[in-house]
């Protein structure tokens, strides 16, 4: 491609030197708010630039595990600095690649900031039990390993925060890393990159490479010298890389979509639950895994709720993610817009009626990003395709419904489970909700989205892979438990 000049191209990094793809190929990252804005040249690299970084993060792993944890946690701890000393620059190549607003990406960088200094810590604490043994000469107790090299993939609505969850644990836990992000913000990635560079990183411990998925993210889970892969995407792909890494016997973790609820009943504060509900499925301009996407209301509170909730969408001012008007940004990408305006289409076409936004914006100041309306739909029946599949959009669908059970019948019938909000001030409906929801992650008189870094993080049914993501959930994942004994 015709490269402009004064834009930064951004390297992959393989056995701690920035190289280019040996491919000799780049391509332009885009502003989603508007696509003649570069924000820089980001590789796409062939199959001999991932062996290299697999060869090289093998290469550095005996010494990267043979380090203390604390040592390994300094490392960390150092990254946060840079990190938190870069925030305002990395924040605002978030918004400027992948469209979030700015205090929604300062906000991400500094929950980055913050599981790093939490993974260092990690490098401090227990990584056994000591168990009793029926020889009462032995000594019996577990530890725990690194599982080797391992192959992080990530999407693009959490630039910072979805790679940091999964690499700051994978090194913390002695493990050594190959990162494809996604190629929607790969300059985000560099930039985190340079932070562990900047750090002190030793080479090869994390190495880069930026390309496409069916390459790069394909070579990974097909890589015989990768021995874990943790994937954040689609289901679709998730469950390809699942079945790949099956046949060859590699541990794998998957977070993938969902299709969240929230519950409002009569006895709800009404104005928490529309806050909540907006703030749940229109931040980011839906682009969650944890998003709100269907909202079942009881039929007492139904037109009262609905009111306040269109009234406060209308209020929603869509934009550029830098202008500080700005609530919603616009959507990741031409084919994201496509793919939600498609959805919305269906919902139209399917009976749904449509309340309010449910067109691409276009006005002057618009026209070249990937801005859609806030969205919202009535009318909506579960077997709609609106009521059952991932849209990934900034768009809600009402549902009524006279009881508890109906909603929860209703709330369970998708086949994702990732996380669920009830709105209620009885402590029964509380107990029901938290009892018979099937989500990895349910809320009560708060939004769905928004999970917190010293917390196991990760879905039922579709959403995961059964596994759990952060806090000390991690170490499942990244280490291989050993039990050991010892007779003297
Ligand atoms: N649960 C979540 O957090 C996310 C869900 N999604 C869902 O996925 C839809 C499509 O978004 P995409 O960015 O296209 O998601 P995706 O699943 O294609 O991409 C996620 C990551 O997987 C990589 N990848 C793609 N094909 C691969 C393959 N064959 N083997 C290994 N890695 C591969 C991508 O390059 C990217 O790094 C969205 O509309 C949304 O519904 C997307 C991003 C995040
Ligand atoms: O809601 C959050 O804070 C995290 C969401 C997430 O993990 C995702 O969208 O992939």
């Amino acid at each position: 491609m015709t490269l402009t000049t004064g834009i930064q191209t951004y390297l992959n990094y393989i056995d701690g030197k920035w190289v280019p793809a040996s491919t000799g190929e780049v391509e332009a990252s885009i502003n989603p708010a508007n696509r003649h804005d570069v924000i820089g040249y980001v590789q796409i690299s062939g199959r001999d630039d991932l062996e290299k970084a697999v060869a090289a993060a093998k290469n550095a792993l005996s010494s990267w595990r043979k380090r203390s944890g604390p040592e390994r946690g300094e490392f960390l701890h150092r990254m946060a600095n840079v990190l938190e000393r870069r925030a305002d620059e990395i924040a605002e190549t978030m918004t400027r690649e992948m469209g979030k607003t700015l205090p929604e990406a300062k906000g991400e960088t500094a929950r980055g900031i913050a599981l790093l200094r939490y993974y260092a810590g990690e490098g401090m604490r227990k990584v056994g039990d000591v168990i009793p043994s029926t020889d009462s000469e032995g000594l019996m107790f577990t530890t725990r390993v690194p599982l080797g090299v391992v192959g992080v993939i990530t999407p693009w609505n959490f630039p910072v925060a979805i790679p940091l969850w999964k690499m700051a644990p994978a090194l913390a836990y002695g493990n050594t890393v190959v990162f494809k992000p996604a190629e929607e913000t790969a300059v985000t990635a560099a930039k985190l990159v340079e932070c562990m560079e900047e750090a002190g990183l030793p080479a090869g411990v994390v190495n880069l490479v930026m390309g496409s998925g069916p390459v790069i993210g394909q070579g990974i889970v097909d890589h015989p010298d990768i021995s874990g892969i943790t994937f954040t995407g689609s289901n679709e792909v998730g469950r390809r890389v699942g079945q790949r890494a099956v046949a060859r016997g590699a541990k794998f973790q998957l977070e993938m979509g969902g299709k969240n609820p929230v519950i409002v009943l009569e006895d709800a504060d009404l104005d928490l639950a529309v806050e909540a509900t907006v703030s749940g499925g229109l931040r980011t301009a839906g682009q969650k895994c944890t998003a709100t996407s269907r909202v079942f209301v009881q039929s007492a509170v139904y037109d009262p709720f609905k009111e306040k909730l269109l009234s406060r969408v209308k209020e929603i001012q869509v934009g550029d993610g830098m202008d500080p008007r700005t609530w919603m940004g616009p959507l990741v990408s031409e084919e994201q817009l496509h793919r939600v305006l498609s959805y919305i289409r269906k919902g139209v076409e399917e009976g749904a009626t449509l309340l309010c936004g449910g067109r691409r914006l276009e006005e002057e100041n618009l026209k070249d990003g990937f801005f859609v309306e806030p969205t919202v739909f009535e009318d909506v029946t579960p077997e709609m395709t609106i009521a059952r599949e991932e849209i990934f959009g900034p768009v809600l669908a009402l549902i009524r419904v006279d009881t508890l059970e109906e909603a929860l019948r209703l709330a369970n019938d998708v086949p994702y489970g990732l996380s669920a909000s009830i709105f209620t001030r009885d402590i029964g409906n509380m107990l029901s909700f938290i009892d018979e929801m099937d989500a990895g992650l349910v809320r009560v008189n708060a939004e769905t989205a928004g999970v917190e870094l010293q917390a196991p993080f990760g879905g039922m049914k579709q959403s995961s892979s059964h596994s759990r993501e952060q806090g000390r959930a991690a170490i499942e994942f990244f280490t291989s438990i050993k039990t050991v004994f010892v007779k003297g």
